[in-house]
């Protein structure tokens, strides 16, 4: 456990010190019939990073968004230096120095780096004209400052950012003015390691220069390297505030969830000599020469960097992006690739990475979202079977620990989480003859976590061949009967369960290069 005070202090000061403490006082929030936070009292001193963490569901967004003057409390009130601060509109929130860098940075596609970090501060001319050489001298300014000048262009287009890039136009946005509380809402999601690197660096100086920072995530190893204390969440309750020195992976889990989950990974290995998938030589525009075999009841991680080319891969597979070349069967008939519907009909699921752009239907229900690809299975005499419907729906809701009144609730108004849960259900509870899973649990809390990984344990045993993309090595070790490592759009090594370490599978990630030296190469 590396403890952030080791950091060598960074002379530049990101912004102007901010003496005083921030916090919430018996914050309590409802939406209709759901208690999202109650009678939440908790502090964010200046100078130290305090993380929240929580199942999904368990309110962490309602309390940032309470800071950020989205949301009103129903009872109880926000600190800044001590005292409480009126937030009624994100100009509010603004105005007493609490800023926040969302999950999805927004961005003006089709203006500068320098006008978007700017937007609505924007320096004029004679004749309200942009004054370009101001705007120029002082995003240059800011840039070097901050440090953030080798990786961000200010010419750029908003709509040509990458994900890490998009995300230091917020940064920036974050520093204009005097800043007293920054929170980051699951900020590493989309960074490659580098880049992760660079914005724990950020943290850190914020730190120093008594920023109180607020840092939402799910991922332990994160929170260790660089929470000084650590609040935890359940069911919109504080379950209780830890020192980071104090406490262990396994405190935390059992004040998130209420149980032990230390053998997370325990499984039966049931792999099968029978070939289920057999990929040949496959080109697309970002992979090549791919071989890949899945047998049944087999569970083969995909590892790589950021930008190596597995969720293309995972994509191509299931026909939504072109084939150049090569050959894919499933149980020995060709594939007919390009053609997503068929290539489910032919039984081959994929729940991508991008689950909410892609693949939900926000307006309708869970039991609606759940159902949408197994009807054909659910679907007799033509109608369909609505009380088999509801009991698949049912039973994958409290497997996976999705928070919601009912399966009735529209997807919408379920937190991140909970979503990404629900496309989770639908190609788990379709029990396809191939499954992909790309990031199964990015931005899903440690509980539903366990059961996604039993429900993997459970589809191997019933013979499903799987596949695994998964930035999180623990995760790829833990599961998989083999590991096949990606680089630049090749497969550049393959390691069996036995053999695999993280070193290993690092290495054959880097083989013949370093990390990509642009942020956030596509994903
Ligand atoms: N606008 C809304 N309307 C109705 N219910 C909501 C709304 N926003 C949040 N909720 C509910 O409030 C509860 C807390 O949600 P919140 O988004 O704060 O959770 P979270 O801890 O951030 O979860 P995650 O880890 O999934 O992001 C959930 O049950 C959610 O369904």
């Amino acid at each position: 456990m590396s403890r952030a005070h080791d950091e060598k202090p960074d002379p530049r000061p990101p912004t102007a010190p901010a003496p005083g403490s921030a916090g919430v006082r018996n914050l309590s929030k409802r939406f209709g019939a759901v208690q999202a936070l109650s009678d939440v009292t908790l502090d964010f001193p200046a100078g130290r990073v305090t993380a929240l963490m929580g199942e999904n569901g368990a309110g962490k967004s309602t309390l940032l968004k309470i800071l950020t003057g989205d949301h009103r409390p129903t009872a109880g009130s926000v600190l800044v230096d001590g005292a409480p601060v009126q937030l009624a509109s994100p100009t509010d929130a603004h105005r007493a120095g609490i800023r926040i860098i969302p999950q999805e940075p927004e961005i003006i596609p089709h203006v500068s780096v320098a006008e978007n970090v700017y937007v609505g501060a924007l320096p004029r001319a004679a004749g309200r004209r942009l004054d370009r050489a101001e705007l120029r001298r002082r995003i240059t300014a800011d840039l070097v400052r901050l440090g953030f000048d080798k990786v961000l262009d200010p010419d750029l287009l908003g709509s040509e950012l990458t994900p890490a890039q998009r995300q230091l136009v917020e940064i920036m946005r974050a520093l204009t003015g005097e800043a007293k509380v920054i929170a980051f809402d699951e900020p590493t999601s989309s960074l490659s390691e580098h880049e992760v690197d660079a914005l724990f660096a950020l943290i850190r100086r914020l730190r120093a220069d008594g920023v109180a920072v607020v840092y939402v995530s799910h991922r332990m190893q994160e929170i260790f390297q660089l929470a000084d204390r650590i609040a935890v969440l359940r069911d919109g309750a504080l379950a209780g505030i830890q020192d980071a020195a104090a406490t262990s992976e396994g405190d935390l889990v059992r004040l998130m969830v209420g149980r032990d989950l230390s053998s997370m990974f325990s499984r039966p290995h049931v792999a099968t000599d029978r070939l289920v998938l057999d990929v040949r030589g496959l080109t697309t525009d970002d992979v090549r020469d791919i071989d890949l075999r899945i047998h049944a009841g087999e569970v083969v991680g995909l590892a790589g960097l950021i930008g190596a080319g597995r969720s293309e891969l995972a994509l191509a597979l299931a026909g939504d992006l072109p084939v150049h070349s090569g050959t894919v069967t499933l149980d020995g008939r060709p594939l007919p690739t390009g053609r997503p519907g068929a290539v489910i009909r032919a039984g081959l699921g994929l729940a991508p990475e991008e689950r909410k752009a892609q693949a939900l239907f926000l307006h309708r229900s869970i039991r609606d979202n759940t159902s949408t690809v197994v009807l054909e299975r659910l679907r007799r005499f033509r109608f369909v079977k609505r009380a088999a419907e509801r009991d698949l729906a049912q039973q994958y809701t409290d497997r996976l620990r999705v928070r919601t009144p009912s399966i009735e609730h529209e997807v919408r108004k379920l937190s991140g989480g909970n979503q990404q849960k629900v496309v989770l259900a639908r190609w788990l509870a379709r029990k396809p003859k191939v499954l992909i899973l790309d990031e199964p649990t990015r931005g899903i809390d440690v509980g539903a976590k366990a059961e996604i990984y039993r429900i993997i344990a459970d589809l191997a045993a019933e013979g499903v061949a799987i596949l695994v993309i998964s930035s999180e090595l623990p995760e790829v070790l833990g599961l998989a009967d083999r590991i096949v490592v990606m680089q630049n759009g090749r497969i550049t090594g393959e390691l069996d369960r036995a053999d695999a370490t993280e070193e290993a599978v690092l290495s054959l990630a880097m083989a013949d290069d370093i990390a990509p030296a642009t942020p956030g190469a596509a994903a």
